[in-house]
Order: structure tokens, then C-alpha cells, then sequence
């Protein structure tokens, strides 16, 4: 039986009223709600009359079912439970009550795919109907259409008009249309007699908007409602919660504003920091800052990493001081991977296992060295498996084209991926008489060009794809793969051609990291375009054993909400990866406490042990520097502050109810104010003092808008010099603060200047 501690017996016993709970990664949150609900049961409340909602269905399942079982195992055994739900399960509700009331007509839920799809198509030819034959045929590209469903959702979600919502999200101009097919789109939903899955929620909440007198019918009837993951939520959500929750609910929310991350669903941190409380008034807070999950230094690190986000309540995450230590490492090549995972098979499983990744492209690098080093792992989404990929199929083409017999017409099954991909912007009709004419009269550029009416630089591309396309149907396989890799990427106008297609600058930008990644694989492959394809050809094959089978998790980071693993590995953290952006300089600071968010989630999701891996497995380090998320974490002081703290512990445990005292045991850090914070939770005795003088030196790292910034030395630096290798700071002179002491590898202790020796970061 688990003992309760303090906080969460204040939130199980909040008496009456609104109430708002601020929990930390691993608080307990689920064991407090399930508490919560059976202590409303012990004082009367009746079931029929409290509302669970949980952010989806597996943790609604999980929480019905842990509510169950606490029931069954005290004196609440056999009573009716309340109902546990989902947002849109609620919204399933209404549709059905609104449908009864005959205030709406029925609609068949329709699945995402093809059906969908057919009918987005129709909406978009309605609203380009005098649009030119090419931004028809752009606006049904498979991107295009994903950035439109996009922006019907954000439409639905936020519950504004369209235009207004175009305008929002400052949507190029080419994709105006978007507006009108909105419009079009519901038209045609209305007579098909059919709704997605966000219609759940929009069609009710519209009908009560249209007719504000149904109110009276749907509020007031929950004496409480709890809400899990309540900084998740969007406007339509908030809107639910409101018009469920009338003057008579009791609503208490549960969440981590610096977990907020589905802002590209609408979610905003105002909703939990200032919203609630405002619409939600009077409102108690409370808080649940003690995590089960992780040991000291990872709470510190998340706590450095966190406390730079302005847009925050200043929480500080504690770990339970029974927590064992979570072991955290730096990994600078995706190579060091294979030794953590071969070491112990416990290791490879799904439950036991995972990598995180900010987006799918850089998972790649580390599928395929699964692959190849015989991981097992499993996705979770299984399309994102990279020979799963269309576009990595389609490159991997050219290489079949040179293995090709000789003297044999180009098979139609690789000339048409290669005419495809990077895209030339050929109609279908186009693409087809290519393919006739060269299976009619062999690849002949310039005739084929003749033949088609196509503008001036339609025609020029075409002509070099063509002449590529040839080149290497004369080439020999036993040509090394990696210079062909550059070739192909030249001669194709690669990285041009997706910009161009892409609808969004994420999507050319994970396009192009997804091939980058391919390309700095086959490079270091060192081998011959046959023997490579017998490789690939090999692991495609194998991949469909190792994909399948119980293996290490591979998700994104926003895959990853509300769960835990043993073993976390954090791969990719390079800036422009992990924070994500193209382009430093549009980079704003609200981007960038977006992105330490997503961080601080996927620190927060390992229990026994962190890995982060700096590589971002393009070959391009010369260029990306490892992720400022590191640095801010303070590893190294994180590191020796929990050591101290579970020194100390295991001292005052041994002498019960003794008090701490001066234990002698002092660090020196560079913030100090953040580590006292946390020590005082503990009552420790430990020392804090901050590092003396931080030397500024100059580096090669560079801050938004600065050019070449000053960025500081600190004590226990891991650096690399030239010429002396890596080595450690040990001390800055207190009196010539240029001058630092560095302990190499080799045993040596060097005085240097700082702000001239040849020294970078290490990571
Ligand atoms: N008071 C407690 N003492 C010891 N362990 C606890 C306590 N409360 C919760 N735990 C443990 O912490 C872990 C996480 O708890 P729980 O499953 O309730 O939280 P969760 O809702 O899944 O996690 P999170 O807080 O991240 O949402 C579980 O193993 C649970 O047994």
C-alpha cells in the first residue's frame, strides 16, 4: 500500500470549489486523482454526478482501470464508479443528445484515408475551379493537402473563422484557397452525412454557439469535474470544460505548464498559468512537485534547463529522496549506441527502452544503425520506418539504375520514380509519354524534350534529369556509392526541387534532413553502388523482422506525453535539430521556450538512466554545434550536487532524527540560487557558493543577433585543446580571471589564457 505524502493528501482533501494542481513528470498524478475520486465517494458525492477527462483513450483506460482496482481494494468495493472520458468521447455524447433534441441531424464518423481524402480533393477543386492547371495539380500534392488538413484543424480547435485563422498562422499567399475549401469542405460533409473525429467536439460546440439557449440543457449537471493533462487543452476543449462545468461544478485541472507541447493544436501555457484561475474564480492552487520517476541530478538538470523559460510558474521538480540516482551521459557518436544497447538484452525491450527524437527525420540516422548493428526496435508509427519511406524508395532508384543490366532499355519501374523524385513537376500525362518514348526509341534528351510542350526551365530540367538518368544507366556498379550520393543530390537539383514542392518550410526541412541523413549513411558505407544495394536490399529485408518483434521504442518526443522508460536516449541534440529551426535569425524567444519545453519532457521520461546524443547523424557536425539545452542543463554541477545530497542522506539515515549539521560538504556552482532552492526541500546542510568570476572568452558559438558571442567559462568544463586533447577545467585565478588551469587527459596541468589558447567545448 502506498503512503500518500503531504501534497497529495491536499489534493485528495480539497474541500469545495475550484481547484488547480501544478504536477511535476511523475508525481503520482494518476494514484492522486484516483484518491481524489474515492475520498468524493466516502463524503456522499454521487458517481453519476463526477466527470473524469483524460487526454486520450489509452490513459482513460488506464485510469478507469486503476480507479477499479483502488476501489475494490477499500471500502468502496462495489459501489458505482463515476464515468472516465475523453474530450471527444464527450463530445460523441452530445452529438447523440443533440441529435435526440433534433437540434442536429445524425453523421456517420468518417475514417481518416482515403474516404476523407476524396472528399478534401472535391473541396479544394471547388474552391481552385478557375484557378491555372498548376496550382490545381500543387494543391492535391500529398503536402499541400496535409498543410490544409492541418488548417482545418487548427480552425476547429481554436474556434475562429477561417480567414481569421489564415491569417494567425501567416500562411503564404499561395495557399489562400485554403479559406474557401474550408467553407467547401464542410458543405460537403453536411451532404454526405458524414464528420471526422474532430467533429466530435465542433459540431456540438458550434450548435450551442448558434443557439446559446441550449446551455441550460448540457451545464449543470456534474457536481465535479477533474481534468488530467490540463495544459494540453485548446480554446474548443476550454470551451467544453465551461459549458459542462455551468455555476455547479466543482472543477479541479491537473497539469505541468512546462509540459505544455501541442501548441500546434492550439494548446497555450496561459490557459493553465493565468486562464483558469481567471474564468475558474475562486481557485485553490496546489501543487505536486515530488517525482517518483528520476533521482537528484536529472531533477536538477530539468529544473536548469526549465528555469530559463520566462513564461512559467517557477516550480521546482524534486525528486522523492528514496529515488535511487538516475545515471545521465553525454554520447557523441551514434557508434557509442551499439555498446549501451548489446550490453543487456533487458535493455532492448519496448517497455524497458527508448529514443526520443524531436522529429522523425532524425530518427533515421538511428533506424539505420539498428539495422545494421541488429537492434531490435519497433516505431511509434509504423510508416515512419525508413524503406517505408516513398521518398527514401525513390532515391535509393538511381543506385538500381546503375545496377541494371547493360544494354537493356531503362525499366519504367525505376525511370518513373526518377522522374518523380526530387519532383520535376510533370503532369501525369507528362511523366506518361517520357515513359512511352523512351520504351519506344531508348532515352534520347533532347528529342524528348522537343516532343512536349513545356515551358523553357520545364524543359531544361527535364533535359538534365534525362541526361543524369542515362549517365547512369553506362555506369559501372563497382563505382563507390558514397561520391555517387553526391552526384545524385548535384545532378538532381535535390534540396531546390524539394523547397520547391513542399508546402511548409518543416516539411522540405524534414525531407531534407530524412535524405541527409541517408546520404551520410551511404558515405560511410565505404563500398561499391552493387554491394550497397545488396546491403540495403538485405536490411529491408531484416528490418521487417527486427521492426516488428518487441524491441526498443522509437518516438517522437510529443509520442512520448505521460509515459516512462528505464532507459532514455535523446538523440540529435544539435542546434537546428533540438531546438528546432531553420533560420536563427527568425528564432524567437517564444519558439525557443516552446522548444525547451518539448526538451524538459524528454528529460523528464527516463527513470534509471538518461543518454543524450549529440550526433545528429548528418556528417554536417562541421556546422551544427551541440544543442544549447545541454549546456543549460548543468550537467556537471547537477552531477555533484545530487551526489552530495545523497551522501548526506545516507549519513542522516543512519542516525535518525538527527539533525543535518555542517557536514563540510560545499560546492562551488553557477547558480547558486536555483541549487539552495532546491537543498532547502531537503533540509540539507550542503554549502553553495557560486563559481568565482566566470571567465568571458570568446568562442566560436554564436547568439541570435550577436555575431561572436562571450560566453563563459565555468569550473568543471570538459574542453579540447588543439594541440594538449581534452582535458578539464579546474580552476579560474581569482586574480587574473583570463587565466584558467586545465587538467588534460594525460595527467598534465596547464595554465592557460583563456581567451587565447586554442580550447573549445567538449559535446
Ligand atoms: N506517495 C507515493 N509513494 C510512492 N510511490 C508513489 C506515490 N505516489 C505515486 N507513486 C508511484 O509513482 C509512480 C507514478 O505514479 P502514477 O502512476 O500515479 O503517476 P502517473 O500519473 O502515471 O505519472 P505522472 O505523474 O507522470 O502523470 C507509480 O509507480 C506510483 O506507484
Amino acid at each position: 500500500m502506498i503512503q500518500l505524502t503531504e501534497q497529495q493528501e491536499n489534493v485528495i482533501q480539497h474541500r469545495t470549489g475550484h481547484a488547480r494542481v501544478m504536477a511535476v513528470a511523475g508525481s503520482g498524478k494518476t494514484t492522486t486523482l484516483v484518491h481524489r475520486v474515492l475520498h468524493l465517494l466516502a463524503q456522499g458525492a454521487n458517481p453519476r454526478r463526477i466527470l473524469v477527462l483524460m487526454y486520450n483513450k489509452a490513459a482513460r483506460e488506464d485510469f478507469a482501470r486503476k480507479l477499479r482496482l483502488s476501489a475494490a481494494d477499500s471500502s468502496m468495493g462495489g459501489h458505482p464508479l463515476p464515468d472516465v472520458r475523453t474530450f471527444h468521447s464527450i463530445g460523441h455524447k452530445l452529438c447523440q443528445s443533440l441529435q435526440r433534441w433534433g437540434v442536429l441531424p445524425g453523421r456517420q464518423l468518417i475514417q481518416e484515408g482515403w474516404p476523407y481524402e476524396k472528399l478534401v480533393r472535391e473541396a479544394i477543386h471547388r474552391s481552385l475551379s478557375d484557378a491555372s492547371d498548376q496550382l490545381q495539380r500543387k494543391a492535391l500534392d500529398k503536402d499541400y493537402l496535409e498543410a490544409f488538413l492541418q488548417f482545418t484543424e487548427r480552425v476547429k480547435a481554436d474556434l475562429i473563422r477561417p480567414d481569421d485563422q489564415f491569417q494567425r498562422l501567416n500562411l503564404p499567399d499561395d495557399q489562400i484557397y485554403f479559406i474557401d475549401a474550408f467553407g467547401h469542405l464542410e458543405e460537403i460533409m453536411a451532404a454526405q452525412g458524414v464528420m471526422t473525429f474532430s467533429d466530435l467536439i465542433y459540431r456540438p460546440v458550434m450548435a450551442v454557439i448558434a443557439q446559446p439557449e441550449l446551455k441550460t440543457r448540457i451545464s449543470d449537471h456534474m457536481d465535479h469535474i477533474i481534468v488530467d493533462e490540463y495544459q494540453d487543452i485548446n480554446p474548443i476543449q476550454q470551451y467544453l470544460l465551461t459549458l459542462l462545468s455551468g455555476s455547479r461544478a466543482s472543477v479541479m485541472v491537473v497539469g505541468d505548464v512546462d509540459q505544455c507541447i501541442y501548441e500546434w493544436r492550439g494548446a497555450r501555457p496561459e490557459f493553465m498559468l493565468s486562464q483558469f484561475s481567471a474564468e475558474f474564480s475562486p481557485c485553490q492552487s496546489y501543487s505536486l512537485n515530488y517525482s517518483f520517476r528520476y533521482g537528484h541530478a536529472l531533477s536538477l538538470c530539468a529544473n536548469h534547463v526549465i528555469s530559463h523559460n520566462r513564461q512559467r510558474d517557477n516550480q521546482l521538480c524534486l525528486s522523492v529522496d528514496t529515488h535511487a540516482p538516475t545515471d545521465i551521459r553525454v554520447l557523441k557518436d551514434i557508434g557509442d549506441l551499439t555498446a549501451c544497447f548489446s550490453q543487456s538484452d533487458d535493455f532492448q525491450s519496448a517497455e524497458v527502452s527508448a529514443v526520443l527524437v524531436r522529429s522523425w527525420s532524425l530518427s533515421v540516422p538511428v533506424q539505420l544503425h539498428f539495422l545494421r548493428e541488429g537492434i531490435p526496435f519497433r516505431l511509434m508509427q509504423q510508416s515512419q520506418f525508413v524503406f517505408n519511406q516513398p521518398m527514401i524508395n525513390q532515391f535509393l532508384t538511381y543506385f538500381r539504375l546503375v545496377c541494371q543490366p547493360v544494354n537493356q532499355p531503362v525499366s519504367s519501374d525505376w525511370l518513373v520514380p526518377c522522374l518523380s523524385f526530387p519532383p520535376l513537376f510533370l503532369s501525369n500525362r507528362e511523366q506518361q509519354n517520357v515513359v512511352s518514348y523512351v520504351q519506344q526509341q531508348g532515352i534520347d534528351p533532347d528529342a524528348i524534350c522537343d516532343r512536349l510542350n513545356l515551358k523553357p526551365y520545364g524543359k531544361k530540367r527535364l533535359k538534365k534529369r534525362l541526361n543524369f538518368i542515362l549517365h547512369l544507366s553506362r555506369l559501372s556498379p563497382d563505382q563507390p556509392a558514397g561520391p555517387l550520393v553526391i552526384d545524385i543530390l548535384k545532378e538532381t537539383d535535390a534540396w531546390e526541387m524539394i523547397d520547391k514542392a513542399a508546402a511548409t518550410r518543416e516539411q522540405s526541412e524534414e525531407k531534407k534532413k530524412t535524405l541527409q541523413a541517408l546520404a551520410a549513411y551511404i558515405r560511410q558505407q565505404r563500398c561499391n553502388i552493387s554491394q550497397f544495394l545488396a546491403m540495403i536490399d538485405e536490411q529491408q529485408q531484416s528490418g521487417g523482422s527486427l521492426v516488428n518483434r518487441r524491441g526498443v521504442t522509437i518516438s517522437t518526443v510529443h509520442g512520448a506525453k505521460g509515459l516512462e522508460w528505464d532507459r532514455v536516449v535523446l538523440a540529435g541534440l544539435a542546434e537546428g535539430h533540438f531546438p528546432c529551426y531553420q533560420n536563427l535569425a527568425d528564432f524567437s524567444l517564444k519558439d525557443e521556450e516552446s522548444e525547451r519545453r518539448l526538451f524538459y519532457v524528454a528529460l523528464t521520461r527516463a527513470k534509471k538512466q538518461l543518454l543524450l546524443l549529440t550526433d545528429n547523424g548528418l556528417n554536417d557536425d562541421s556546422k551544427k554545434k551541440r544543442s544549447r539545452f545541454l549546456g543549460e542543463m548543468q550537467l556537471q554541477a547537477s552531477y555533484s550536487v545530487a551526489d552530495l545530497l545523497y551522501k548526506e542522506h545516507a549519513a542522516q539515515s543512519s542516525v535518525e532524527g538527527v539533525k543535518p549539521e555542517r557536514t563540510g560538504h560545499s560546492v562551488q556552482v553557477e547558480r547558486p540560487e536555483l541549487i539552495q532552492q532546491y537543498l532547502t526541500f531537503f533540509n540539507s546542510a550542503i554549502d553553495v557558493t557560486a563559481i568565482a568570476n566566470p571567465v568571458a572568452v570568446r568562442t566560436s558559438y554564436r547568439k541570435p543577433g550577436t555575431g561572436v558571442a562571450e560566453v563563459p567559462y565555468r569550473i568543471g568544463d570538459q574542453l579540447v585543446h588543439k594541440a594538449f586533447g581534452e582535458g578539464v577545467l579546474l580552476e579560474i585565478s581569482a586574480e587574473q580571471s583570463n587565466r584558467i588551469t586545465v587538467e588534460f587527459k594525460n595527467g598534465d596541468k596547464k595554465v592557460l589564457l583563456a581567451d587565447r589558447a586554442p580550447l573549445d567545448w567538449l559535446n
